[in-house]
């Protein structure tokens, strides 16, 4: 079963732990009801197509387990269903017909809304459990467990959500490990889909804008902060949604706080992976990105070694908006930095004439050999930033900067340079910063984990971040966006669910 073997070989340890208890919903369900009493509600969406190939894997395995034979399992025999609408993506429309031809599904197509559809849906045939593709963090997951009864007012069966608890990532790890088709649309920077009238692409992946409203895309599986999935979920005829540009800027200080630009950290050391030195500058660096209103999304260290530093920039470059490099740049047999970039790229090193030039001036002709080895940049691809406080301009190729600061002074005075490139060329985009508000309480986590929950999903612009100092002392809750009355609000709904004075705010 090549799902099951997909995953079974991969090594994201946390997607197969998904797969698992995924996969063991689904076979409790097929243990409690026959399956003739199970269906599967299908949309063409993708948490619907990561639920029809974890529903062919559970049924296999369910088989496998009874030692049933499974004929030639192109298939699962579970009943299908697709509320069909007019306004519906055609995109999607046609994406499911194929999935159904391609897996052989029965499927049953309705035109009726949810409700009436299920309850003719229900006398007709001896369905009792429905497998659906909510994800907690949907609007309608609200109170929703792996198996929830139908609301009350609904016909009634059993819901069964296998993927309740798969996040944004989780979904398009499990697309992309096992290489399953998708709807198109979702290359096309859409993130969730609704109908033709409430979906448009999510904004937060844009890449190029036009005063015609054809602007580009990124793929749906490179938003970063799943969180904004429903970004693109808002009427079409909006006046503040639609294709305005992301990163637009105004006095140098982008205006949009909905927008968001993210960006990786990665340092080159052995020497922090031996323990010997700590990642000062990383902490640093993170620092400097959250201050000018940019997310850090995955921050690395990785060893001296050119494949390590290629394969984590090939990951990160095109995943973030800007990756920053430090550590190994030099000429010393340990500075593989400039050729890890220059692999990620798949391009070669090749002599940078400009940048020769200014080591020469900086360190004479000390150089061993005809050329200067640090003078080696990937070729094609490098652009320097000059800046007259610095000695030797920064080194950019496409959106990975290398920095060659090897301690703190240094890279305030690299950052500091960066800032002024950016104020007057506009080298990358300053955002509105982040503002943070600090609750701290001595009120048991058992209290608050729920509420804090709740508020997570009712405040998916902020981040809410718990965190302790020691397991005895309080617990402090850091609640961070770009907008302070958001803040406000979220703060003010977690105290009115206590008694007062159960918070206090730490300046
Ligand atoms: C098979 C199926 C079962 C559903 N069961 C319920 C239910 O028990 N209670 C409920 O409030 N909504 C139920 N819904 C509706 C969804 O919660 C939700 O309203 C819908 O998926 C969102 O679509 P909309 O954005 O078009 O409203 C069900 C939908 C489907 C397709
Ligand atoms: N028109 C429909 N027909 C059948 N099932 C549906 C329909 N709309 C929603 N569902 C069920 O509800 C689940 C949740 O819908 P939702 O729109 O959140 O997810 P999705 O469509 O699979 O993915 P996306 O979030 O990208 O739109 C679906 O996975 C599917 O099981
Ligand atoms: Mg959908």
């Amino acid at each position: 079963m090549e799902i099951d073997k997909a995953i079974k070989e991969c090594d994201d340890r946390r997607l197969k732990t998904k797969y698992n208890n995924a996969i063991y919903v689904i076979q409790r369900a097929l243990a409690l009801y026959s399956i003739e009493e199970v269906a599967f509600s299908f949309n063409g969406g993708k948490d619907s197509t990561v639920l029809l190939h974890l529903l062919r894997a559970g049924y296999y395995l369910h088989n496998k387990e009874q030692s049933l034979s499974n004929g030639g399992l192109a298939d699962s025999p579970i009943r299908t269903i697709y509320f069909e609408s007019p306004s519906a993506f055609p995109e999607i429309n046609s994406f499911t017909h194929d999935m159904a031809t391609t897996y052989g599904l029965e499927m049953e197509i309705i035109t009726l809304d949810f409700k009436s559809g299920l309850e003719g849906l229900l006398k007709a045939k001896p369905i009792r459990a429905i497998f659906l593709g909510v994800r907690i963090g949907d609007p309608t997951a609200v109170g929703q467990e792996q198996f929830s009864p139908s609301s009350p007012g609904w016909p009634p069966f059993m819901r069964v959500n296998p993927i309740l608890d798969w996040s944004y990532r989780d979904v398009w790890s499990f697309i992309l490990t096992c290489k399953v088709k998708y709807c198109s649309l979702y290359d096309q920077g859409y993130t969730s889909i609704g109908s033709i009238y409430d979906t448009v692409p999510n904004e937060l992946l844009c890449i190029s804008h036009s005063s015609s409203s054809d602007g580009k895309f990124k793929p749906a599986y490179l938003l970063s902060d799943g969180r904004l999935e429903r970004a693109g979920r808002v009427k079409k005829s909006a006046p503040s949604v639609g294709r305005t540009p992301v990163g637009k800027v105004i006095d140098g200080v982008d205006s949009d706080k909905n927008s968001m630009l993210t960006a990786s950290v990665i340092a080159v050391g052995d020497e922090i992976l031996s323990g010997s030195v700590g990642d000062d500058l990383g902490l640093l660096l993170c620092q400097k990105l959250h201050s000018i209103g940019w997310t850090v999304s995955h921050a690395a260290v990785v060893q001296n070694d050119i494949d390590s530093v290629a394969e984590e920039v090939e990951r990160r470059k095109s995943a973030n908006d800007m990756v920053f490099v430090f550590g190994g740049v030099g000429p010393l047999h340990s500075d593989v930095t400039s050729a890890g970039v220059a692999k990620a790229f798949g391009v070669r090193l090749a002599p940078d004439e400009e940048f020769e030039e200014y080591l020469r001036h900086l360190i004479g002709d000390h150089c061993t050999g005809d050329r200067n080895e640090m003078a080696q940049l990937p070729e094609g691809i490098t652009e320097l930033l000059h800046h007259e406080k610095l000695p030797v301009p920064l080194i950019k190729c496409q959106n990975v900067i290398m920095l060659t600061a090897t301690n703190v002074p240094e890279l305030e005075k690299e950052w500091f340079c960066l800032i002024e490139l950016t104020r007057s060329n506009g080298l990358f985009t300053l955002m509105e910063p982040y503002v943070a508000k600090r609750l701290s309480t001595f009120l048991p986590d058992v209290e608050t984990a729920r509420p804090l929950s709740e508020l997570c999903l009712k405040f998916p612009d902020l981040k809410i971040v718990c965190r302790r100092k020691s397991r005895s002392g309080p617990l402090i809750i850091s609640f961070e966006g770009k907008d302070l009355a958001r803040i406000e609000s979220a703060t003010e709904a977690l105290c009115n669910k206590f008694h007062s004075g159960a918070f206090s705010e730490v300046k």
